[in-house]
């Protein structure tokens, strides 16, 4: 694992009008990790996520990339830093196939023409890298396919644009349980291939299965950022939805001093699983 997250977040605010959405939020992402952003409905999930995104400014704190700080004040900002963010209602688009989806917008072309084959070479090779068997021909319309392999595709069309960060929003919301067990393999591999991943979800399950840190908000605060192997299920959902974890002992608590209220219970890193 690398000493230096790829993405560290210190201080963000971010306000709506009166309304405070974010307060004095850290949290960092390591290559190679997959790190779970959890929190009630409201929390600040998706607010800090458009904050890296480049969809919302945030108002204060700083963004550092491999350690450096960087500006990201558009969605091209940081595509071009490689973060990429798979949607949970996809933005695939139902009428093209899968290979026109993972190009859309970024088309190759030839001359005028569109090159097809470097195209379909590329899909091919993405989901062969990302060991995805399950579709049967890349020119399949993406109205075909299952929820699972939709979700797949979404996530193999980040991977394929060079993408450094993959932050999945609610991957296996809309999955059973065969499916939810594929892409929770895929997220895994996408953080076994190097990238660093980001995890947003409200299934404990899925988090305990996949994740190596577990990052969670409580009402716009960061109130702990834990490897996955120092809390417990029972724990985590005491601090998303007290915003504190009731004297229960975490390995690791209290990181970096700051206390607030609700209490922040943040810490970087601990041991390795
Ligand atoms: N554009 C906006 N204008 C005003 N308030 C907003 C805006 N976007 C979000 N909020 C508020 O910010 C708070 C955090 O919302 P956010 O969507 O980030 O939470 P979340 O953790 O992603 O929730 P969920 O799990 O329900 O998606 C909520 O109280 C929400 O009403």
């Amino acid at each position: 694992m690398s000493a230096t997250p790829l993405l560290e977040l210190r201080g963000i605010d971010k306000s709506f009008g009166p309304v405070q959405v974010l307060r004095d939020v850290d949290f960092s992402v390591n290559p190679g990790e997959v790190t779970a952003l959890v929190g009630d409905n409201g929390a600040g999930k998706s607010t800090l996520v458009k904050c890296v995104s480049g969809i919302y400014s945030a108002d204060g704190g700083q963004v550092l990339f491999e350690g450096r700080p960087v500006q990201i004040h558009n969605p091209r900002d940081a595509a071009s830093l490689g973060i990429e963010v798979v949607y949970q209602d996809l933005a695939l688009c139902d009428n093209l196939d899968i290979v026109q989806n993972m190009f859309l917008g970024r088309e190759k072309r030839r001359g005028l023409v569109l090159d097809e084959p470097t195209m379909e070479q590329m899909a091919a090779e993405t989901l062969a890298g990302l060991s995805v068997r399950t579709v049967k021909s890349l020119r399949q319309h993406v109205s075909s396919l299952s929820g699972g392999q939709r979700q797949t595709v979404a996530i193999a069309k980040a991977v394929l644009w060079n993408s450094r960060l993959v932050i999945l929003d609610e991957p296996t919301a809309a999955l059973g349980v065969a499916q939810t067990a594929q892409v929770l393999e895929l997220v895994r591999r996408l953080a076994d291939n190097g990238l660093a991943v980001v995890l947003i979800s409200h299934n404990m399950n899925d988090v305990f299965a996949v994740s190596d840190q577990i990052a969670m908000l409580y009402l716009g605060q960061m109130v702990a950022q834990l490897r996955t192997s120092d809390v417990t299920h029972a724990q985590v959902v005491e601090l998303i939805t007290a915003g504190r974890s009731g004297g229960l002992g975490l390995a690791g608590e209290n990181g970096n001093g700051k206390r607030d209220t609700p209490p922040t219970e943040t810490t970087s890193a601990g041991a390795d699983r």
